[in-house]
This record gives C-alpha cells, structure tokens and sequence, in this order.
C-alpha cells in the first residue's frame, strides 16, 4: 500500500486516532522531537543552533528536540515567541523540561547561529501573521544561517495556505507521519526545501477514513504497465486515432508521435481533407484518414477499431470543435478518451453539455485542462476564484464532470470521480514549453490504446513527462520530449 498524502484536518484525526489507542498526546510530541533532532543532527553534524520555539505543539516539539540536541553535546540555544500564551498541556510540560535556558527572541542572535530551526507555528496556522512575526521571519531570511523548518516553514499551513506577506523558505523541513498538502503543492512545496518525513508511531490505520491521496510515483502504476507480449500483432498493441487541426497541425503531429512511442501499435491522425497533404508528407509511422464531413469524422470513432480517441490538440475552439466532440463521443465504441486544449476551450460557454456528454457517453473520458482551460471549464473551481486547494478543486471538477481531470502545472494533479488523487512533486519548468501538453496528452492516449484504465494511464503519462523534463532540462522543446520517451521506457524498464 502506497503512503497518502493528508490534509490538515486528517492529520489531527490521524493524531486522536493514535492518542485513542494509546499513543499520549505527551509521547507525540516525544517521539517527533527526538526524530526531528536525529535528522537535524545528522544533516548538520557541528554547528551552533538556535531552536525558535512558538506557543502551540509546534514549539512543543522545538523545546523537546533542543533538549535532546543538548544531551547529544550540541551547542543549542532556545528562544521563545509569544511565551505567555496559553499552549496545550503536552506542550507545557515540554517547556517546562527543557533542559536548554529558555530566552526571549531577539532578532540580532540569529547571525550567530548556523543553524536556526524554525518551531514557531506548524500546520495549525489560521490567521494572517502579526506583523512583529512577519519581521521576525524577514531579518530570520536576511542572516546566513540554515532554516530548517519543523513541520512547516512558518507562514503556510498544512494544506499550503499562505498567511504571511513573505514565508520563511527552509533548507530542510521535518514533517511527522506523512506529507501534508503543504509538501507537495505548489508553491508551498518549493518554500520546504528538502523534505523528510519521520515515524512517530501512527500508521495508515489512523487515517479513517483513507485520503485516498497519493504522491505520483511509479509504485502507483508499475504493476499495470502494458509490456508487449511476444505473439502480439501491432493491433493488439493497440490502436489510436488522434483528431488533427486545419491550422495548427504541429500539434496533432506531436501528439501522435508520442502516442506511437508511448507503445499504441498503431496510431491514425484523421484530418480535413484540404489538409490531409500536410500530414501525409509529414508523418511515416503514423497513418493519416481524410474526412470531406463532421459526420464522417465523428464515425470514425463509432467503430471499435481503435482502443483510444484523443481530441483537442490543436482543434479551433469554435462551435465545429464542440460538435465534433458531442457527436464522435455520444455514439462511441471507444473506451478510452482524452480531451484536451482546443476542445475543451470549444466548451467555455456551456461547459455543462460537454459534462452531459461524458455522463452519457459509453466511453471513459480524461479531461487535461491546464489553469486556464479549467477555469473556461469550471469557473467557479478557477485559481483566483476559490480558497480550496487544487486536490480540492480537481476533485470537485472530476465528480461535477463525471472524468479523470488531470489539472496541469509544476504540481499536475489527477483526480479521478471515484475520490482518488494523485500530484506530480517532481518535475521540471522547462516542461512549460509550446507543445508540451500535446506530448503528454498522446503519450496517455498510447498507453490507453494497450488497455492501461484511464487513472493509471494519466498518472503513467504525468510522471513519464515530468522524468523526461527532468532528463532533458534547459533547452528542451516538446520534439524533444517525444524523442526521449524510449529512454524514459529503459528507465522504467530497469525499476522492473
Ligand atoms: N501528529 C501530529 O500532527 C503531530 C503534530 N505535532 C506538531 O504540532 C503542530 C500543530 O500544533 P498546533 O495545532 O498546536 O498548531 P501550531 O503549533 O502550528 O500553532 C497553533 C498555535 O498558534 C496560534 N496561531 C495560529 N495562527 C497564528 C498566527 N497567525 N499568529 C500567531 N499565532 C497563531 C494558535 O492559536 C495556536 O496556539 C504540528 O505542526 C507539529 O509540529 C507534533 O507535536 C507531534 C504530532
Ligand atoms: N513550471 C512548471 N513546472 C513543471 N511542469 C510544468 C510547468 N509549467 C507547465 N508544466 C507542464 O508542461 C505542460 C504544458 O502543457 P500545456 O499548458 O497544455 O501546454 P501546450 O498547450 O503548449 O502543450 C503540462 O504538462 C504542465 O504540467
Ligand atoms: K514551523
């Protein structure tokens, strides 16, 4: 079983699920204390250390990890923000067994440390930072020591929110049990640093009910790679149409190549008649069908002879576009569908229909907005326009629409109707390149075409792209993406 991913408020039922069978609230705090020393000790072997302890368990945690730095001979100082305060019990006593001094915070000590461990607020964060606190954190970044954050940089809280004018960014951050959505969306994530997540004694069992949230990783999908079986034909393979645009007609290309690579035996681009020529001369592998009609080229997709449609790159968003997509989708006896780029935007004044059109459709559809193509989609689930987290609004996105929706960016998220999620935490900016979208959405469609189910297929694809930015980095473009799928294919192969 994969480790999930928690927000805020499944970490503190994960925390009362432990202190219900047994775990004190007192030994939580123990155990992460003495954890996050271990790491702080191990990543900084020498150096002075100045502990930054707040009034909730957060700070708990920082007077119980000083004491245990100080029993191992380091030199450690503790300073206290906002010391009156009322805390929780667990947290007292941790202050009060402190076995480091406890001094008040004072800005000008935080050069002569090396290391300055930030335990002043963690995930419980629920109001905008006092301005005193916030020049705390600013003169914190201005000084030459190390930040390693407890829990999470102060400023964000556990599902990533932002309360300060400018969070903290920390070389290292600690985190107890699992992830939080604040170590793995953005731009939360890039303000954690290296991130490690230490055992204090809860277990997946705590978490009920399951979040059902999960980093991208190959453990996810792995097992249902679709490898080639020896006595297969290319059909069996797998075949792929691809929709093509009048004009923009790189992108249909790009997609289809990559749908190739991505292993579909056969891949099939049907276009306009009046510009079948441009991709006959282009491609070789992939075959190209003219259509004279938009009742022909939705017929395409009626038969069964392919496993896997996709449309959108490269398609005008205009009123043909969105009546191709009805009625190719409604009648069709293709399993697996991607939409994506010029087709969903064909949806932006009546988003409901096409959501109609997937409910109603035989086939299982994979919405792959990015930001802006979600917001025409779904406007009032948009960035700017919602305080929910991007899990949160991808997930409402794929039960309003009935697809997996895939919403892209440095933190591409897969939300399935089911309530399952998965995020893409590593990847590259160099992926945010003309054309690159185009990639990603042939390569799903290719491993759809070999029977891969649409939840695995999108996660396969987001993280086989994002290893490709990886691997190819400055001076990629999205041709190059499409070349480097075989090595991404050894890579994979070699984890087998
Ligand atoms: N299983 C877990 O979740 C565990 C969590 N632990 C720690 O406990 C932390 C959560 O503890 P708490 O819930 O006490 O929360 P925090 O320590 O994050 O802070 C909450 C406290 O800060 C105050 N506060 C909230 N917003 C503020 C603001 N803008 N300015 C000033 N004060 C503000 C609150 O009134 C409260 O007193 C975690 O981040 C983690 O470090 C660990 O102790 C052990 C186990
Ligand atoms: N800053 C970034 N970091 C990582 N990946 C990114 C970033 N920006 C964009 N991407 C990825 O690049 C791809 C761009 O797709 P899209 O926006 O559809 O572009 P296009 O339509 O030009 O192909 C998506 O897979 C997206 O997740
Ligand atoms: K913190």
């Amino acid at each position: 079983m994969m480790d999930s991913i928690l927000d805020t408020e499944q970490m503190y039922a994960a925390d009362r699920a432990a202190i219900a069978r047994g775990i004190s609230a007192y030994s939580l705090i123990d155990r992460a204390g003495v954890a996050a020393a271990e790491q702080i000790h191990v990543r900084w072997p020498t150096g002075k250390i100045l502990v930054l302890c707040g009034p909730g368990n957060n700070g708990g945690d920082g007077y119980r990890l000083a004491s245990q730095l100080h029993c191992w001979g380091r030199a450690v100082r503790v300073m206290e923000y906002a010391p009156q305060r009322a805390r929780s019990a667990e947290a007292q006593a941790h202050r009060e067994q402190c076995l480091v001094a406890l001094e008040p915070l004072d800005e000008t000590a935080f050069e002569a440390a090396d290391i300055v461990v930030d335990a002043l607020l963690g995930m419980g964060l629920q109001r905008p930072l006092s301005a005193a606190l916030q020049t705390v954190l600013q003169s914190l970044q201005a000084s030459s020591a190390s930040i390693c954050a407890i829990d999470v940089p102060t400023g964000i809280d556990g599902n990533g929110r932002c309360w300060a004018e400018a969070p903290l960014q920390a070389a290292l951050t600690i985190t107890f049990f699992r992830k939080k959505l604040a170590h793995v969306l953005a731009p939360s994530r890039f303000l954690c640093g290296e991130i490690k997540v230490v055992d204090i004694g809860l277990c997946e069992e705590d978490v009920t009910p399951p979040s059902y949230l999960y980093e991208n990783q190959p453990a996810l999908w792995q097992s249902a790679i679709p490898w080639p079986q020896p006595l297969q034909h290319k059909y069996q393979r797998g075949a792929a149409l691809v929709y093509g645009g009048s004009e923009m007609t790189g992108a249909a290309r790009l997609s289809a190549l990559a749908c190739a690579r991505a292993g579909a035996g056969a891949t099939t681009i049907a276009c306009a008649s009046d510009v079948w020529a441009i991709y006959a001369q282009s491609m070789q592998s992939v075959m190209v069908k003219r259509w004279h009609s938009l009742s022909q080229a939705a017929a395409l997709s009626h038969s069964s002879t392919y496993q896997a449609v996709l449309i959108g790159p490269g398609l005008a968003p205009e009123p043909s576009t969105q009546e191709l997509v009805m009625r190719s989708l409604l009648q069709t006896q293709v399993s697996s569908w991607v939409v994506d780029a010029g087709a969903l935007t064909a949806f932006a004044s009546q988003p409901e229909s096409l959501f109609e059109g997937i409910h109603t459709s035989a086939a299982q559809v994979i919405l792959t907005p990015h930001e802006g193509e979600f917001a025409r989609l779904f406007p009032d689930l948009a960035l700017h326009s919602n305080q929910k987290n991007k899990v949160e609004r991808a997930r409402q996105a794929a039960a309003r629409s009935g697809a997996i929706v895939l919403l892209k960016g440095s933190d591409t998220v897969v939300a399935s109707p089911d309530g399952r999620a998965a995020v893409q935490t590593q990847s590259s900016p160099y992926l945010a390149s003309a054309g690159s979208g185009d990639v990603l959405a042939g390569m799903m469609t290719g491993l759809l075409a070999q029977g891969m189910s649409p939840w695995l297929a999108a996660n396969m694809a987001v993280w086989m792209h994002s290893q490709a930015g990886l691997i190819l980095g400055a001076g990629l473009i999205a041709e190059d993406l499409v070349q480097s799928i075989p090595t991404i294919w050894q890579q994979i192969g070699r984890m087998n």
